[in-house]
């Protein structure tokens, strides 16, 4: 096909672009370790992963232990609501939302208890009550969840058959800092039923707000969206819900890790100050305090130690930390980055002004102590926000990205574009994508949401022509050399918004057989979908970070003629609530 094109749009900021374990939310380790049904109940730790700042008059009143109904809770409770502040009541978790709080029930009321899991029955302390759910945190387990619970075993191919595990799923957090870390959620829960959970939490909210039918899927029984705030259900009309003629969707186990630790291949490490002490680590659970930390579990031990140096370094030349309630001071974050396949690895400092004082002592004292370094670079960020990245980047020393290479392909990635973090499983991600795409060597696609156009490149090397549109004007350009650097030259790129680019294209008669979308956390943008639906391509490949804006949007995409048909949920971030899936979906007519 042959058109002319124009390159335009917006040029945004990372803001929208993140995704992946960024980490408020987590749960406890305060009820103790597999089986155990009761020693550990009421342990000091357990305040700190539960309740956080606001629970003070659960822990007051901790002693007034009663079954719901009776005792002494204070009446703070609105009218019908059958818990109050500051009693402790017993209850079921019968699930787990996303960001790791289990799903309890006291006489039809929900409560959010942190630190249980689906299954088990526990002693928790409400700590806040509204009208419709309220927020507790576990003081006591009083009987171990099993992993019936979850859904599904793996190894399920259609999600048919019936659980048969009845272990229990608790499992003690190996983490010495779980309990105040923000950044994991799902530590104290078995892989295996994590795994699990995650693909009854994609079939959940299919059902639920995508008001599809699931092959073996049970109907979501508690909504989270009251208390996440980020559901998608409120937005999809019933309209077209279900149509019950069309076969069901198959949601497949989730591909988990062989050995999911020490994963991420990027860092985002705030920096704050405690006691007259530059530190750095992650924000404490429910707060914006800082947790000073040099190990982090989930992290490849290379940008541990990346961090570690720079922190040293800073300390040495007394460089001031950034304070966010006064807006002073200079060092706001250190991002690093460590490739397995090249060994290369990036430091960047994130500034609250251009001026460093001894910069080239920093750059220095960083070269010695980061083996492998080959790129330090400064992002300035003068704004009061929580977003990371300024919109000035520039090298310190060294090179302007590292690279990286995946399934063959190599990447070079600059400070603020977009690449996942999890490589091993990236493969078997963007494997799906590929797979779900269909794709004879004929076909054009479209990749929105492209990043620095990973997933285009993979799509290349079996299409006529890939199209990729991202709104970050660096991740473009890095994606423009990704494709020179591979010698791919049947894929082109775009900076702006799919939304509006793609009606652009349209315009220019480029008809996509294939779009893959990646959008992030908020899903699609509803012009995206509009102009989809009139591209009419034959597939549409859906990566999704969150279940409940793609069920959202599948439903959209339903009522426009498609049948969603599989769903690959794939984990790439263990112990955490973050759920990743592909899905492939088919024009009916086809
Ligand atoms: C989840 S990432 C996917 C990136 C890429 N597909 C990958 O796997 O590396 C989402 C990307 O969408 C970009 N983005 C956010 N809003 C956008 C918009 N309205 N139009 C185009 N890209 C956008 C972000 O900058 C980010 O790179």
């Amino acid at each position: 096909m042959s058109h002319s094109r124009k390159s335009g749009g917006n040029s945004g900021s990372l803001g929208g672009a993140g995704r992946g374990p960024s980490g408020r939310g987590g749960s406890g380790k305060s009820a103790g370790r597999r089986g155990d049904l009761s020693e550990h109940g009421n342990s000091g730790k357990s305040a700190g992963r539960n309740g956080g700042r606001a629970n003070s008059a659960g822990r007051e009143q901790r002693n007034g232990v009663r079954d719901h109904g009776a005792g002494r809770g204070r009446s703070t409770a609105p009218a019908g609501v059958p818990v109050a502040v500051g009693e402790s009541v017993s209850c079921e978790i019968i699930g787990l939302t996303h960001d790791g709080e289990g799903v309890g029930r006291v006489a039809g009321y929900t409560l959010f208890v942190r630190g249980a899991l689906p299954g088990e029955r526990v002693q928790a302390d409400v700590v806040s009550v509204g009208k419709s759910f309220g927020r507790a945190r576990m003081t006591k387990l009083l009987a171990a969840g099993l992993g019936a619970s979850l859904g599904a075993s793996e190894g399920d191919a259609t999600g048919v058959e019936e659980d048969r595990t009845v272990g229990a799923i608790r499992v003690e957090p190996p983490c010495p800092i779980y309990d105040t870390c923000g950044g994991c959620q799902l530590q104290h829960m078995d892989y295996a039923a994590q795994l699990r959970w995650k693909r009854q939490h994609v079939i959940d909210n299919l059902e639920r707000i995508g008001k599809l039918t699931v092959v073996g899927g049970r109907s979501a029984s508690v909504g989270e969206s009251g208390a996440a705030g980020e559901s998608a259900g409120d937005m999809v009309s019933g309209e077209g819900a279900a149509a019950s003629n069309r076969p069901g969707v198959i949601v497949h186990p989730t591909i988990g890790m062989d050995e999911p630790w020490r994963y991420r291949n990027k860092a985002q490490v705030p920096i704050g100050v405690i006691a007259d002490r530059l530190v750095g680590g992650f924000y404490e659970l429910g707060s914006n305090d800082i947790v000073d930390m040099d190990a982090c579990l989930i992290q490849q031990e290379q940008n541990e130690e990346s961090v570690r140096a720079v922190k040293e370094a800073a300390r040495l030349l007394k460089l001031s930390a950034y304070d966010r309630t006064t807006g002073r001071g200079l060092l706001r974050h250190v991002v690093v980055r460590h490739s397995r396949s090249t060994g290369h690895r990036m430091v960047v400092l994130v500034t609250n002004g251009r001026d460093i004082p001894h910069a080239q002592e920093l750059v220095s004292l960083v070269r010695e102590q980061v083996p492998g370094v080959v790129s330090i670079c400064q992002n300035v960020n003068t704004v009061s926000t929580p977003v990371v990245f300024g919109e000035e980047t520039r090298v310190l020393w060294g090179e302007e990205y590292i690279y990286d290479e995946i399934d063959g392909i190599q990447f070079a990635i600059s400070p603020r574009s977009f690449f996942q973090v999890n490589p091993e499983q990236t493969v078997r991600l963007y494997g799906k994508a590929v797979e779900y795409a269909a794709l004879t060597g004929n076909e054009t696609v479209v990749d929105a949401y492209c990043g620095a156009g990973t997933i285009s490149l993979f799509l290349a090397r079996h299409a006529a022509r890939v199209y990729g549109v991202e709104i970050v004007p660096e991740a473009i350009e890095d994606a423009r050399r990704n494709a020179s650097l591979n010698g791919i030259a049947n894929a082109e790129f775009d900076v702006g918004a799919a939304e509006v680019i793609m009606p652009q294209w349209q315009r220019e008669g480029i008809a996509p057989d294939v779009i893959v979308v990646d959008p992030p956390r908020k899903g699609c943008d509803p012009r995206l979908l509009e102009t989809m639906l009139e591209l009419k391509p034959e597939r549409i490949v859906y990566v999704s970070c969150n279940p409940s804006t793609l069920a959202r949007d599948l439903r959209l995409l339903e009522n426009g003629g498609y049948r969603t048909v599989e769903v690959q949920p794939v984990d790439m971030f263990p112990h955490t609530g973050h759920v990743e899936c592909v899905i492939g979906i088919q024009r009916i007519d086809t």
